[in-house]
């Protein structure tokens, strides 16, 4: 469980990024922090391994307050994908995954023997073990960057738009795999993205935020969909409306109900109002 209690953060030239947010993280779910540009994401994720210290405030993983942990020790047990995905272009890609146990302390060959297994598990084929990250394509390199993140077995991973740089076939594939990895690890995935189709497609939980890290809204994604909390919300959730590929879809033995399913076939809401033509665009 990851606390967010009173945080703010100011930077010393004066800029107010998160204001007094209050927000509790469970374990083992995936939440997504969403929203438009400089509302203060980032900083909040990194205020969760200490690359960015609160000006006021706590932030505690299971109870405990990391300011008292030591910054190395923190981070070498969080795991941290990033939208560029971080890899030492010197080193093969198997190398790149075993980076962080062997300054853990495993040895070597077990360590490689280990990134193999892991690239088996984020979908990339061990023939790619040997390359260097420039010989591969932006899909593959943040599949690494994921494997990388988690080859320390971490119960955290930090994720901050690790998509965000990739074409929108790959990324739809990227997503679906982290689902799937996530039904396999049960991590906790604190994720942030600008995109609310991405956080619909990947979070247990949503946090919409405005500017100062204000929630406007917190809740799965059906609960959102259903009942946007203001204008604010109802206008975010509707901006990329003509990317999300919402279809309707008439259950006969739900008493002829309308669903609102997302491109996974997943239901997020009910139609209430309107004509019912099934397998008709949302939109
Ligand atoms: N080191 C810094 N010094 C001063 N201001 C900063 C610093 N880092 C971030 N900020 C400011 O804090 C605010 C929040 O930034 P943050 O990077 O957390 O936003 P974000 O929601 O992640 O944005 P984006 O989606 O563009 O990455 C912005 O106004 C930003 O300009």
């Amino acid at each position: 469980m990851i606390e967010f209690r009173g945080v703010s953060k100011r930077f010393p030239d004066g800029t107010l990024a998160v204001e007094e947010f209050d927000f509790t993280l469970p374990s083992r779910k995936t939440t997504v922090f969403v929203g438009s540009s400089g509302c203060g994401k980032t900083t909040l994720l990194r205020m969760i391994n200490r690359m960015v210290e609160p000006s006021s405030g706590q932030v505690l993983i299971d109870g405990e307050d990391v300011a008292g942990q030591d910054k190395v020790k923190l981070r070498r047990r969080i795991g941290y994908v990033l939208q560029a995905s971080g890899l030492l272009p010197h080193r093969k890609v198997v190398d790149n995954v075993a980076t962080v146990p062997v300054l853990n302390g495993v040895p070597k060959a077990k360590a490689r023997a280990d990134a193999l297994e892991l690239l088996d598990k984020v979908g990339l084929d061990r023939s790619l073990a040997q390359r260097y990250p420039r010989q591969l394509s932006g899909g593959q390199q943040q599949r690494v960057g994921v494997a990388r993140a988690l080859a320390s077995d971490p119960n955290i991973l930090l994720m901050d738009e690790p998509f965000g740089a990739v074409d929108p076939i790959v990324r739809a594939d990227l997503q679906v795999e982290l689902n799937r990895l996530q039904r396999e690890l049960g991590k906790t995935i604190v994720f942030v993205t600008h995109d609310i189709d991405e956080a619909f497609v990947l979070a247990d939980q949503v946090v919409i935020l405005r500017k100062g890290g204000a929630i406007a809204q917190a809740g799965t994604p059906a609960e959102i969909l259903a009942a946007p909390a203001d204008d604010f919300v109802a206008s975010f959730i509707g901006a990329d409306k003509g990317k999300r590929h919402l279809q309707l879809q008439q259950r006969e033995g739900d008493g002829g109900l309308t669903l609102v399913v997302d491109g996974d076939g997943r239901p997020v809401g009910v139609l209430e109002d309107g004509e019912r033509r099934p397998g008709a665009a949302a939109s």
